[in-house]
């Protein structure tokens, strides 16, 4: 029997579950569909959402334009750079973002809301330089207006769904509104992991977590995405137009961590074979300042394990503190061009742990 025919019983028995959003049309579904995402949020976390009401038509736009933007010459992809600005938002090549250290082998565009710089006066914290506009290739002028739709269009069933969980909780659904107000600070990354010869790295993505409040991931039909679960790494089938969901860990300490964030990564394509993604990370405004924790009501409220915190990238509850720890770590360039002072603080860390960090080599 192959290695492959022997995977294939244990990712059907670990099928992930699918939730159709469109059962809040129905009031008399709510009570169900409420308990049903209560139960999968806390096993498993990771699950498909189905009848979100987003247009297949944009879908199928925003698809097309991601693959046009990764097909776009080298030369077109370098003027947008990540490192030409500190708002984290351009263009990084294969290999050029890190996680854990380890050199992710995807190119990809961050994009977001389109903002204003903030240039943090001296004594002002440096987190305000996440906020920024974003860069846009000349060559794909469509890009814009697709894009600015595509974050429209899935923030809001991002605000229904964290209602959605919010009630699952016991809590009034707009308890967190003040995370999501605008200015906001939700992200987008649109993704290419090209194919990678046998017997090399295979970190598309490596382990990680989320930092926002939830993710909303579409992906094209090509394999690669694992979550991390008791069992071990399990597979999350493409499911065509439907979101991959996952909790991030601002809503992990929002929940004192009954609901906890979910370790994923993804493994490269085969030689020849592309995947692209689509990730929409639903983050709490920088302007929120600090993550409120909820009063679950006692029976949930026990069920709370506490935020895990990793003492190699420790979570911190100050929204712009965690989200330019994240982002930093992520992009040695801009932090080493941008940011020299934290820069200077994570090489001294890397070498207590007796790593070297060099943000040159990518
Ligand atoms: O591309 C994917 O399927 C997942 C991407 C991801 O987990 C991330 O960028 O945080
Ligand atoms: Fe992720």
């Amino acid at each position: 029997m192959t290695a492959h025919a022997l995977a294939a019983p244990a990712a059907d028995a670990t099928a992930l579950p699918v939730i159709d959003l469109s059962e809040l049309n129905d009031p008399q579904r709510h009570a169900d569909f409420h308990a049903r995402l209560a139960r999968i949020a806390r096993d498993t976390g990771f699950f498909y959402l189905e009848g979100h009401g987003i247009d297949t038509g944009l879908i199928r736009r925003v698809e097309q334009l991601t693959r046009a933007v990764f097909a776009l010459p080298a030369s077109a992809k370098e003027r947008i750079a990540i490192r030409n600005t500190p708002h984290f938002r351009g263009y990084t090549g294969v290999g050029g973002e890190l996680t854990r250290l380890q050199p992710d082998l995807r190119e990809q565009l961050d994009l977001g809301e389109e903002q204003p710089a903030v240039a943090p006066a001296p004594g002002q914290p440096a987190w305000w330089s996440l906020q920024g506009p974003n860069q846009w290739p000349e060559e794909l002028p469509e890009l814009r207006g697709a894009i600015l739709q595509w974050l429209d269009a899935t923030r809001g069933v991002a605000e229904r769904l964290l209602h959605a969980f919010l009630t699952a909780l016991g809590q009034p659904p707009h308890a967190l509104d003040g995370l999501i107000a605008a200015p906001r600070n939700h992200r987008l990354k649109i993704i290419h992991y090209p194919g990678q010869p046998d017997g090399q790295s295979s970190q598309g993505v490596g382990a990680h977590k989320d930092g926002g409040l939830l993710t909303l991931l579409l992906t094209d039909d090509v394999g690669g995405l694992q979550v991390h679960t008791e069992q071990g790494w399990i597979d999350v089938p493409p499911r065509r137009d439907a979101f991959v969901i996952n909790i991030g860990e601002m809503l992990e300490l929002a929940t004192n961590g009954y609901l906890r964030a979910n370790v994923h990564r993804v493994v490269s394509p085969r030689p020849g074979v592309d995947r692209y993604s689509i990730a929409y990370f639903f983050s709490p405004s920088l302007h929120a300042q600090e993550i409120p924790l909820l009063a679950l009501p006692a029976e949930l409220a026990r069920k709370a394990r506490g935020p895990e915190s990793d003492p190699l990238n420790p979570l911190f509850r100050h929204i712009g503190t965690n989200a330019l720890k994240g982002r930093l770590r992520s992009h040695l360039d801009v932090a080493e061009r941008f940011y020299p002072e934290q820069f200077a603080q994570l090489q001294a860390q890397a070498a207590a742990q007796g790593k070297a960090l060099e943000a040159s080599a990518y």
